[in-house]
């Protein structure tokens, strides 16, 4: 059974979440083949600032130059 793990931004819409989860099993079906019914969709909401990037946490300024 695919499992997929998207780990975003908190902020989307439940209507966002629910499209993508439409989306993303429709190609897990299209490409793996198994039925829709197979497909586990997680989400997982991060705070900017639980999520740094080249060593700055998306909350923050970005460094000068960075
Ligand atoms: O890591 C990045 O460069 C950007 C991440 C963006 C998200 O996770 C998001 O838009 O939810």
């Amino acid at each position: 059974m695919p499992t997929i793990r998207v780990e975003l931004f908190e902020g989307r819409t439940v209507e966002q979440k629910r499209a993508l989860a439409a989306a993303l099993t429709e190609a897990t079906v299209r490409t793996l083949g198994g039925s829709p019914g197979s497909v586990d969709i997680l989400f997982f909401d991060i705070a900017k600032h639980d999520w740094a990037t080249g060593g700055t946490l998306w909350s923050d300024p970005p460094p000068p130059g960075g």
